[in-house]
């Protein structure tokens, strides 16, 4: 005899239950089995629903797991700090100072870039404007004098990623982390996370424990002091006619790269600079992950829930040789977020130029969608770049060249966006294996605003029930 819970299912003998009425059966007997099987399959949904509320409450009493998946440089370590500055605020504060040789790379970089293009070819025709000027002169010197700025990369680098530290990687992956890419220029190839950052303590300039050796100190200060008298260089380099005519030559747009502070050079450069907020958030570091990370939600922002219960974010790599790695965490007590580079429509993958990235940003969520593992959870789609969007469409870039389906539809943000929300959404509605919700934000994720944390935090985790 099957449980009550498997009446009006298939039995384990793989014939029908329950089985069906005799054809000689009486009216009366008739009603009386319909009744029995009615009364039978509620008690059968309400021990379904027991089981399920039950598991879900296991999983919120482990804490919070979060997963977040998406291509490259989509915002998903950004979204992971946005988490650590609302919800452990104080170790966030605590090691700002971590970040300052990061964002001294990611500054570094840009400059080397720029370098890199100059003396990599010469242009088709020289910039109008500066052909009589004296520049050409001036930018050759500031060519020369900036050239420690090499080193100060080359140095930089290896206190981040500690060679002796760093895992083996790939031949693969070392393709992705070319010095001069045509289209980019501040990538760091160093591990992410606690990788980097359980290395960069152990060698904090501040430190004094043994760990600390005398080079390190003197390479950090030297270090410093090149990037500090190099501050009016880069400041001229940046604004050089020629240097923005190259660029604009090439349709490189240095403003929108990750990781970009050539504005901020003064500032940055100072003895005394600690890393704000949001310097933080706009810092770039590529993942080589996964990596789990534990915040402690302790900030009284939602009622207390059991003792020592933690959010747990799975940070993966987004570049396509990490991609093997996300399907360890995918299970249904999982939450995953998905990132859609809404900003990316003209661009190209970094590790292969010949892909659209906005097209594999839709491949990734029908690979997402149709996974049978994340077939009972919900998922949170994160559309995000608003701001890079936004500024894309003013300056004039058409979508449409982009995406022919997109035809006469007005180009601005807000149609593009709502556009983009449809596509993904039907996307999901045909792959997925299961009926479920499917929670979509249009994001900036460089913002900490309240809004921000509103809409990511409170609205969509409620929403998912995972809160
Ligand atoms: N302008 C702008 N920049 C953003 C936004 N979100 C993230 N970024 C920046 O984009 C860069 C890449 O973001 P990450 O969070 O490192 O990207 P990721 O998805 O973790 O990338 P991988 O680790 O390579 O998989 C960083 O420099 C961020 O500061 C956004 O909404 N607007
Ligand atoms: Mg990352």
């Amino acid at each position: 005899m099957p449980s009550i819970a498997t009446i009006g299912r298939a039995s384990t003998d793989g014939d029908p239950w329950p089985p069906p009425i005799p054809p000689d059966a009486s009216e009366e007997e008739r009603l009386a089995r319909l009744e029995r099987e009615r009364e039978a399959q509620k008690v059968s949904d309400g021990i379904d629903r027991a089981i399920s509320i039950e598991k879900e409450q296991r999983k919120k009493q482990n804490g919070v797991k979060l997963l977040l998946l998406g291509q490259a440089e989509s915002g998903k370590s950004t979204v992971l700090k946005n988490f650590q500055l609302r919800f452990a605020p104080k170790t966030f504060q605590a090691e700002a100072e971590l970040w300052r040789p990061i964002i001294h790379l990611n500054l570094v970089r840009s400059v080397n870039f720029i370098l890199d293009l100059l003396s990599s070819e010469r242009p088709s025709s020289p910039p109008p404007s500066t052909s009589l000027s004296s520049e050409p002169d001036n930018l050759r010197r500031i060519q020369f004098s900036l050239r420690p700025l090499k080193q100060v990369e080359d140095s930089l680098t290896k206190r981040i990623s500690g060679s002796l530290f760093l895992p083996v990687v790939s031949g693969d992956e070392l393709k992705e982390f070319p010095r001069y890419h045509p289209a980019k220029a501040s990538e760091v190839s160093v591990r992410s996370g606690s990788g980097w950052m359980g290395f960069m303590k152990l060698r904090r300039p501040a430190d004094s424990s043994p760990g600390r050796s005398a080079q390190d100190k003197t390479e950090d200060e030297q270090n410093r002091r090149i990037l500090e008298a190099c501050v009016d260089d880069i400041q001229a380099l940046w604004r050089a006619k020629e240097v923005q005519y190259r660029l604009a030559e090439r349709e490189i747009s240095l403003v929108h790269q990750p990781g970009f502070f050539l504005e901020d050079v003064e500032r940055i450069s100072k003895q005394s600079y600690v890393p704000t907020s949001q310097d933080i958030l706009r810092a770039r570091v590529k993942t080589i992950g996964p990596e789990e990370h534990r915040i402690p939600m302790d900030t009284g922002v939602f009622p207390p829930g059991p003792e020592g219960k933690h959010w747990i974010i799975y940070d993966v790599g987004g570049s396509r040789s990490q991609r093997a790695k996300w399907a360890q965490f995918f299970d249904d007590s999982t939450s995953p977020f998905a990132f859609g580079p809404r900003h990316a429509f003209n661009q190209v993958l970094a590790e292969d130029a010949t892909v659209n990235r906005l097209a594999d940003s839709f491949k990734l969520w029908k690979m997402i969608c149709s996974n049978k593992l994340l077939a009972s959870v919900d998922l949170i789609l994160f559309l995000n770049k608003t701001d890079i969007l936004e500024s894309n469409l003013d300056s004039g870039v058409q979508f449409r060249k982009y995406v022919p389906n997109y035809k006469e539809r007005p180009n601005d943000a807000k149609h593009v966006s709502r556009y983009l929300l449809d596509v993904f959404t039907a996307m999901h509605n045909q792959s997925t294996p299961k009926k479920r919700k499917v929670h979509t934000h249009l994001t900036c994720a460089i913002v900490s605003s309240l809004l921000v944390q509103e809409v990511i935090l409170v609205k969509t985790l409620a929403q998912t029930n995972i809160l």
